[in-house]
């Protein structure tokens, strides 16, 4: 199977699998992503998602270029009736983790930029190689990378097509963490159970606020954030979380 999906305590584990072809995208794993995503979206017992690739060699190294002919019918009746193809079915206001366990090159690092965090092992290696097979970081990393990192070496990398490592990813912050191969899933799973031990309302919220809130003048950015705690002031799980911490106990979240 191209794409393995399971679920544990409120996470989901999305994994690429397709080592031997270093997890690139056929159109059948673009088609099983749609579908894994749209579950993860319904399902209110999934409070965070980690991302990753099978295998210690590659995250995902983009479109499979072997398996992805050029499509019979034309680019506007595709546009205009279902959009595009990977990145809008990401698009929940539940948190994304990308645990990156090698290559993250073309549509895989830009799957990855359309995560809420980014992790990575040593061996890790980040592209937009397009240009160098006469195609387009067009899913988002034209728009992404330059909002990801300094401007100057998002340019670098867009038009060159070279990649960077993991240490230079962590230097200009295109990844908050970087360790060794064998414990990346390890701080992926415990990143993602903090953030499932958290209220889930006020996780989705956050992400709410931080991702719309970019895309405004500061003050309605705040005046957005400030209605959105509004939103949460009277749920029941706002009374929980201070009851529990007044009675020095661990909260129960409802999500309500
Ligand atoms: C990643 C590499 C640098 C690794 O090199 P290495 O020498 O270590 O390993 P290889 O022998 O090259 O790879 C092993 C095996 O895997 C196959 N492989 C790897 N990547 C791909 C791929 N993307 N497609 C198909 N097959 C792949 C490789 O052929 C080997 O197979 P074998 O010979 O053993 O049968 C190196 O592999 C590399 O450079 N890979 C290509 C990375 C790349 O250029 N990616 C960009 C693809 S284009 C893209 O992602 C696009 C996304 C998009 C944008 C906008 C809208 C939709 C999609 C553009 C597009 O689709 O037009």
């Amino acid at each position: 199977m191209g794409v393995e999906f399971s679920k544990e305590d409120h996470v989901a584990y999305v994994t690429l699998n397709r080592p031997k072809a270093m997890n690139s995208l056929d159109p059948e794993s673009v088609t099983r992503l749609a579908e894994v995503w749209a579950e993860v979206a319904k399902d209110d017992n999934i409070r965070v998602t980690v991302l990753t690739g099978a295998g210690e060699k590659s995250f995902c190294t983009g479109t499979d270029m072997k398996k992805t002919p050029p499509p019979q019918e034309c680019m506007a009746s595709i546009w205009l009736r279902e959009g595009q193809p990977i990145i809008p079915h990401m698009k929940m206001w539940k948190p994304i983790i990308c645990a990156i366990n090698g290559y993250a090159i073309g549509g895989g690092l830009e799957m990855a930029l359309a995560c809420d965090l980014r992790i990575a092992s040593t061996n890790a290696k980040f592209g937009l190689t397009e240009v160098k097979v006469a195609s387009l970081a067009g899913l988002n990393g034209t728009q992404c990378i330059p909002r990801a990192i300094p401007q100057a070496v998002a340019m670098k990398m867009l038009l060159t097509g070279e990649m960077i490592d993991a240490k230079e990813a962590h230097r200009v912050g295109l990844i908050s963490d970087v360790v060794e191969p064998q414990e990346l899933m390890t701080l992926a799973r415990n990143m993602a159970r903090k953030i499932a031990g958290n209220a889930p309302l006020s996780v989705k919220a956050a992400k709410q606020a931080a991702v719309m809130g970019l895309d405004m003048p500061l003050e309605q950015g705040i005046a957005f954030s400030h209605l959105l705690w509004g939103v949460l002031r009277d749920t029941e799980d706002r009374k929980e979380g201070f009851t529990a911490f007044a009675e020095k106990r661990a909260p129960q979240w409802k999500g309500r």
